[in-house]
């Protein structure tokens, strides 16, 4: 048998969108006020989804007590209330849209889930915006 399970994470980041390579008025154009020089923030809500067969003897497909300390330590600790292109390496060059934090994201659990299972990155920069990344 085969099942999906789901945990949800929450953080608090700070960003702005912006392109090195373009003007300072291009970037305005293109992102707007996500191009605030001031940067501003977003209560992201986080889904990590894992695929896989049910083991016979648990009833899991993975622990979600393993799967929370793992996200807490790995990505959490990392992001929340942090100031995503000033604090983190992971955006120190790369732009933090939510298709890129979702990606970092599923990069840095990939080394824990083993190969039998699949991750899937479910992430929502607002209520109304998220982005869903499963490495492909
Ligand atoms: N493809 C993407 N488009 C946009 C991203 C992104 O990461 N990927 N990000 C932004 C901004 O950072 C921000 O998320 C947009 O905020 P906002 O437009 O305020 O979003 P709302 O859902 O609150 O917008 P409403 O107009 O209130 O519905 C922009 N685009
Ligand atoms: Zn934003």
């Amino acid at each position: 048998m085969r099942a999906a399970i789901f945990r949800k994470f929450h953080f608090n980041s700070a960003h702005r969108l912006h392109n090195e390579q373009w003007s300072d008025e291009k970037n305005k154009e293109v992102f707007g006020k996500c191009n605030n020089p001031n940067y501003h923030g977003h209560n992201y809500e986080l889904i990590v989804k894992i695929t896989g067969e049910v083991n016979l003897e648990t009833g899991y497909v993975i622990d979600t007590k393993i799967l929370k300390d793992w996200v807490e330590k790995d990505v959490i600790e990392q992001f929340d209330h942090k100031n995503l292109n000033l604090d983190t390496k992971a955006f120190s060059k790369l732009n933090p849209t939510v298709e890129h934090i979702a990606a970092v994201i599923y990069e840095i659990l990939q080394r824990r889930i083993e190969t039998d299972k699949k991750l899937t990155i479910i992430l929502y920069e607002t209520e109304r915006n998220y982005v869903e990344y499963s490495g492909e």
